[in-house]
């Protein structure tokens, strides 16, 4: 390594050094914290993410590059704001010129992705979710922050209240833990929302599905109804999940021409495992898409 220091870079002088305040309105909350930006790497290694080429969407100032770098082979940065990217560029020059750091300056939803293989950020919050399954379905393990509310919906068990189409969705393609509550503080300008630490390792699901992105819709579709039962749910909500026919299912699942318990169309979407959606979903295609087997 050609800068070799001792100790990381203070937070606050990165801030004073790039001459910004955070600014909400383009979702910039700075980590200072320096016990949690010296955790941040922790996790990744206590679960053997491959460090090789690290991905940083949202630098900032680089108070958390600044940490990969200690850690990764190589780290690639996609900032938005140009202002940073040009401070970042100017601060880590070294790191760039040795060849161990890229900055991209543009938006983490439009750019192409690198060859990464962890991705370890402090997310715009405003896209937390965009991102997040831009990344997911790339099968590499990622540490995140994101809104406390968001990460615990994400890492939500089947029956509790935060269970829904997040769980589902992020839960097929990794398994999700929520690793550390963030206070407010720990931000500069604090964001009004308490925050988390979220890890995914990456997994094939236990069940299969022919074709994921109905399943992805289906999910979602049944989940604006999660108040009314599944024979209801799946029924009003074809618009949203594309099928042609939504009866069809329902009535095959209620006659038993399906594998699937006819007891499950009185049940709610918050009690219906991964793998029961993964189920209905086949059902669903085969029977209620113009193209399926029985359509
Ligand atoms: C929550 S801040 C995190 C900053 C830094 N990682 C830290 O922890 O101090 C989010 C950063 O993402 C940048 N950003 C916002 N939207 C973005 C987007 N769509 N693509 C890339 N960067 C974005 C902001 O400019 C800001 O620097």
């Amino acid at each position: 390594m050609t800068d070799a220091r001792d100790a990381p870079r203070n937070p606050d002088a990165l801030l004073r050094r790039a001459g910004v305040r955070g600014n909400p309105d383009r979702d910039q909350h700075f980590l200072v914290d320096d016990r949690v930006l010296d955790r941040l790497p922790d996790y990744a290694e206590e679960a053997d993410f491959d460090l090789s080429h690290v991905l940083e969407i949202g630098p900032g100032t680089g108070a958390l590059t600044d940490r990969l770098l200690g850690v990764a082979d190589e780290v690639t940065v996609i900032e938005r704001d140009r202002d940073l990217a040009a401070f970042l560029r100017e601060e880590f020059a070294d790191e760039i010129a040795a060849g161990r750091l890229t900055v991209v300056s543009g938006d983490a939803l439009d750019v192409e992705l690198p060859d990464f293989t962890a991705c370890i950020s402090n997310l715009p919050y405003g896209v937390s979710s965009e991102i997040t399954f831009r990344l997911l379905p790339r099968g590499k393990p990622t540490l995140l922050m994101f809104q406390k509310e968001f990460a615990e919906r994400m890492a939500a068990d089947v029956g509790t209240d935060d269970y829904g189409r997040l769980s589902v969705s992020a839960q097929h393609y990794a398994d999700v833990e929520v690793v550390e509550p963030v206070p407010k503080e720990a931000f500069s300008p604090p964001p009004e929302v308490e925050s988390a630490i979220v890890r995914t390792t990456p997994r094939a699901p236990d069940y299969e599905v022919e074709d994921e992105a109905f399943f992805l819709r289906f999910v979602k579709a049944v989940f604006t109804q999660r108040r009314k039962t599944l024979r209801n749910a799946i029924r009003n909500t074809g618009h949203i999940s594309g099928l042609d026919d939504a009866d069809a299912p329902v009535a095959a699942i209620a006659e038993g021409k399906t594998e699937l318990d006819p007891d499950v169309l009185g049940k709610r979407a918050g009690k219906i495992p991964p793998e029961t959606f993964a189920a209905l979903a086949t059902v669903a295609a085969e029977y209620g898409l113009d193209g399926g087997e029985n359509g």
